[in-house]
């Protein structure tokens, strides 16, 4: 409540208008405490339920999937631990994926310049515009949040990339070109994913696989500054991802989290590893075998930290629904059909809070 009354009202606003800028830029400023627009209601906050007693319980290693025999008479094998990581675990490591370390070395590395830009660079890519195909923004969903993340972003669409790679900022002067050869190497990487996880589902590949070769491809690029209270305020909060793989890159700082059987825990990853998530779109398409996790973003007084996320999935226009293949007497239809602007439509019209969008699209027996 204290919050809706820091919004309204002129100096307030303009306050509002600070917060729109960015967490970078309002680091800059000089900060010892974090503004209430960002300090979370109490039951929210990290650790809400008092800190882990043995905070080693609370840290796990993602199950890892090994992609070197991928394309060998062992293919079985890495198909079964595939199958395992996408229905048990909902989220897991690639290892032996193809994608040479200098061109993850080189990404990384070129987001954080972008971060360090003059925040009169940065925000000439600034826009509240969701679906604007470039966009420098903060918090989740800075248009709807009521409490503000601790986390700045650059959104870069990268399909059909004739189109939108033009748009894409021309500081740091490598950043397209880095950043063009990492999305290629992530669609390919996808592409052999998700080939993989039809196989897993024992459905048809060829027709699935073309809509993915014209689908959706999203690059977001994080940034968490360093927070003086990070037990108020979180980077991201819950929530899942739209798409049907998430790849996620990140810089070895930790802080990302995922729900599992309702604790929050911390996953540990080793600087440059790649990680995987299933999305909605997949717990969607495979009638709820695959799940797409709740997982959030802790901040923390040390350091920085960056992460690059790439969410791909089916068209834009295209429409999302359990294939025919999974559904029958025994397996009912769980989710109605969906599509990418009926997702945009609700989360531009709502404070996006957990699953509630995959929930939405849910059909109840
Ligand atoms: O920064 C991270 O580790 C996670 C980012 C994330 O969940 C997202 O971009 O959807
Ligand atoms: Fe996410």
């Amino acid at each position: 409540m204290e919050m809706e009354l820091v919004v309204k009202g002129g100096r307030d606003e303009e306050t509002l208008e600070k917060y729109m800028k960015g967490v970078r830029h309002l680091c800059d400023s000089g900060l010892t405490r974090v503004p209430a627009k960002y300090i979370l209601p109490a039951t929210e906050r990290p650790y809400a339920q008092g800190p882990p007693s043995n905070p080693s319980d609370l840290k796990i290693k993602l199950p890892v999937v090994d992609l070197a025999d991928i394309h060998t008479p062992n293919r079985a094998h890495v198909l079964a631990s595939l199958a395992e990581a996408c229905q048990e675990h909902g989220f897991f490591q690639v290892v032996n994926h193809g994608i040479p370390a200098e061109v993850i070395e080189k990404m990384i590395d070129v987001s954080r310049r972008f971060f360090e830009l003059p925040f009169e660079e940065r925000s000439t890519y600034m826009s509240a515009d969701i679906v604007a195909p470039v966009r420098y923004g903060t918090s989740f969903n800075q248009n709807r949040d009521g409490v503000f993340c601790w986390r700045d972003f650059l959104k870069l669409s990268c399909h059909p990339l004739s189109r939108t790679l033009p748009l894409w900022p021309t500081s740091p002067a490598d950043l397209r070109e880095r950043a063009v050869s990492y999305s290629k190497h992530i669609k390919g990487l996808f592409m052999e994913l998700m080939e993989a996880v039809l196989e897993t589902l024992e459905v048809d590949t060829g027709p699935v696989m073309e809509e993915f070769g014209e689908g959706i491809q999203m690059m977001v690029v994080n940034f968490y500054p360093a927070c003086p209270e990070p037990d108020l305020t979180l980077g991201m909060p819950p929530h899942s991802d739209f798409g049907f793989l998430t790849l996620l890159l990140q810089d070895g700082v930790s802080g990302l989290q995922i729900e599992q059987k309702g604790e929050w825990v911390t996953a540990d990853l080793a600087a440059g590893a790649l990680v995987v998530n299933v999305g909605d779109h997949l717990e969607i398409f495979s009638n709820g075998r695959y799940k797409s996790l709740l997982h959030r973003v802790t901040v923390n007084t040390a350091q920085p930290r960056m992460s690059v996320a790439c969410l791909l999935g089916l068209a834009a226009d295209g429409v999302v629904r359990p294939s025919p293949q999974l559904v029958d007497d025994d397996n009912p239809r769980r989710y109605m059909d969906t599509d990418f602007a009926t997702f945009l439509q609700y989360v531009s019209s709502r404070e996006t809070k957990g699953k509630n969008f995959l929930e939405s699209r849910m059909l109840r027996s």
